[in-house]
């Protein structure tokens, strides 16, 4: 069943994570993320921006709280380091999907070709994946998810290989994705990428209040 995009959101309450014999990472979250946002999720190395984004797609259980996701059929990954088929080619990368998703070898090739134009990426297409740069192997990752057209796009750490100004056009790509109705989410510690987004969700102000685990110190 189709679910209209102006009532597709994801929606945490209370939500906070730690893994077995770790210290609690975050919690108290209640976040609402609606279409046409792109949010950044930011914080200091190990805060646990990746695991927050497994726990929104649904692939780890959350230790406290819940998320809701209404109306999200389809969601997007693209992971920090990027993972491809060596012999493939760039093309056949985002060909692949579409064609999964019923579409023509034809059409396919058109769609493919042209959301790569956007993450200039024409003259990679024929390129086995192997012989790709990483900030192609990025761009890459990014233009398949955006050919899978999701509803909930988790993006992480997009431009951390990439030149200031490729990194720009990724930043302006996910705008573009998240006008088409999906919701976005973005793990960055680039300030240019956070800086383009429309809202920052810092998980530092999401920390446990260490005062309510730890006992005061009395003054003698
Ligand atoms: N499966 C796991 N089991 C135990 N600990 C884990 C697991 N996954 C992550 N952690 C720990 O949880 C903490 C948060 O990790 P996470 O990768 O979510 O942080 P992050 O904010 O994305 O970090 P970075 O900015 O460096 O990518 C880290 O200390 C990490 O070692």
């Amino acid at each position: 069943m189709l679910t209209d995009p102006a009532a597709r959101c994801v929606r945490t309450r209370g939500l906070g994570h730690r893994f077995a014999g770790t210290a609690t990472l975050f919690a108290g979250l209640d976040l609402t993320l609606h279409p046409g946002e792109v949010v950044a999720l930011v914080g200091p190395s190990g805060s646990g921006k990746s695991t927050l984004l497994s726990i929104v797609a649904g692939w780890e259980e959350p230790a406290e709280g819940s998320v809701e996701r209404v109306g999200i059929e389809r969601v997007g990954w693209v992971f920090q380091n990027p993972h491809g088929v060596a012999r493939r080619t760039a093309l056949d990368h985002v060909v692949l999907p579409l064609l999964a998703r019923g579409r023509t070898r034809a059409d396919a090739e058109a769609e493919a070709r042209e959301v790569m134009d956007v993450f200039d990426l024409a003259a990679a297409a024929p390129r086995p994946f192997r012989a790709l740069s990483g900030g192609e192997a990025q761009r890459l990752m990014l233009a398949r998810a955006v050919a899978t057209a999701p509803d909930l796009l988790l993006v992480d750490e997009p431009t951390a290989q990439l030149d200031r100004s490729t990194a720009d056009t990724v930043n302006a790509v996910l705008a573009q994705v998240a006008r088409a109705d999906a919701v976005v989410l973005v793990a960055t510690h680039d300030a240019s990428t956070r800086d383009a987004c429309t809202r920052v969700v810092d998980l530092a102000r999401h920390r446990p209040d260490p005062a309510a685990t730890v006992p005061r110190e009395v003054p003698a």
